[in-house]
C-alpha cells in the first residue's frame, strides 16, 4: 500500500523493522483472564452525587481557606454574626476603631461566597487607603484562597481608574490615559489662560479651575456654557473667555488624558 508519505522525508521517520515494539503502558500491565483491562469492583458503587472529600490542603501544601460558611460564623460576636449573616437590604455598619469592622467585612464577603453562591467577580469591597486594601485583599484571600483575586478589594481610586480605564472607549479616551493631580491641573490651566491671553490678575487660573469644576457637577459642558455666556462686555467675565475657541492644549489634554480639574473635584469631595 502506498501513502501519500511515501516519497517524503518523514518515510524514512518509521521504527526500523528489527527493533523491539515498545512496552505498554503501565496501566495495562495487569490485563484480566480475557486480556482486557480490570475494573476495580468498587469504582462504580458509589453515587456520583456524592460530595468529594476536600483535602485540608492545596497540593503545595499551603493550608485550603475555610469555606463551611458555619465555620465563617465561629468567635464572631452576636453584633457581627448578625452583619455577616444579613440579607435582603443594604446594611450600614457604624462602628468605632478596632472594633472588628474589617472582620466582619472579610467573614461577610466569605460567607456571601459560602452560602449564598457569589461569584468572587460580583464583590467589589473598597476602602480609602492602599494599606487598609492591601490588608482587607490579605484577610479575605486567608478565607477564600485564590478566588479572592477575582474580586475588587481595592481603594476608591483604584477602583474608579479600573473602570474609566475599561470604559476609556466610551468617554473618548484611550485605555492608556494618565490622571492629574492638583499641581497638574493647576500648571496645565495656568498654561491654558496664558495661551487664551488672560491676564492672572484679573483671571487667576484657580478660579477656571473652580468654576469647571462647578460646571461639571452641573453636567454642563463647554458648548452649552458658552451658549450661555452673553451680555457680559467682552473680556469681562469668565464666560466671555470661555467662548473663545478651546486651546490646542486643553484639546489635545482631553483627548489624552482623564480631565483633571474632574478629578480633583471628585476626589476632594
Ligand atoms: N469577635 C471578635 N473576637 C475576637 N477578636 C476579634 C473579634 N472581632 C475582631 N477581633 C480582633 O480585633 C482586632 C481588630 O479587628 P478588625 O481589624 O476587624 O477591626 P477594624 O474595626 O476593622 O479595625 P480598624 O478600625 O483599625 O480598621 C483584630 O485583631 C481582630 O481579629
Amino acid at each position: 500500500m502506498s501513502s501519500l508519505f511515501d516519497d517524503s522525508f518523514l518515510a524514512d521517520l518509521g521504527p526500523p523493522s528489527n527493533e523491539e515494539p515498545p512496552p505498554p503502558p503501565e496501566d495495562s500491565a495487569h490485563p484480566g483472564p480475557d486480556g482486557a483491562e480490570d475494573v476495580p469492583h468498587h469504582l462504580f458503587s458509589g453515587g456520583f452525587d456524592a460530595p468529594v472529600p476536600r483535602e485540608a490542603h492545596y497540593r503545595d501544601g499551603a493550608a485550603r481557606p475555610v469555606v463551611d460558611p458555619s465555620a465563617l460564623l465561629e468567635g464572631l460576636n452576636e453584633e457581627q454574626r448578625a452583619a455577616v449573616e444579613h440579607t435582603g437590604s443594604p446594611l450600614l455598619i457604624v462602628a468605632g476603631a478596632g472594633s472588628g469592622k474589617t472582620r466582619v467585612l472579610t467573614h461577610r464577603i466569605a460567607y456571601l461566597l459560602g452560602a449564598r453562591g457569589t461569584h468572587p467577580g460580583q464583590i467589589l469591597a473598597i476602602t480609602f487607603t492602599n494599606k487598609a486594601a492591601g490588608e482587607m485583599k490579605e484577610r479575605v484571600e486567608e478565607l477564600v484562597g485564590p478566588r479572592a483575586n477575582a474580586m475588587w478589594v481595592s481603594t476608591f481610586h483604584s477602583a474608579c481608574v479600573r473602570i474609566l480605564r475599561r470604559e476609556s472607549k466610551k468617554l473618548g479616551f484611550t485605555s492608556s490615559f494618565s490622571i492629574y493631580d492638583a499641581a497638574d491641573s493647576k500648571r496645565l490651566m495656568s498654561l491654558v489662560c496664558r495661551d487664551l491671553d488672560l491676564d492672572p490678575k484679573r483671571f487667576p487660573p484657580k478660579s477656571f479651575s473652580a468654576k469647571i469644576s462647578n460646571l461639571k457637577n452641573e453636567l454642563i459642558d463647554e458648548e452649552t456654557f458658552a451658549g450661555q455666556a452673553t451680555g457680559a462686555p467682552p473680556g469681562r467675565s469668565l464666560g466671555e473667555a470661555s467662548r473663545r475657541p478651546w486651546p490646542r492644549r486643553m484639546r489635545c489634554t482631553r483627548r489624552g488624558c482623564a480631565r483633571p480639574t474632574h478629578w480633583t473635584s471628585t476626589t476632594s469631595s
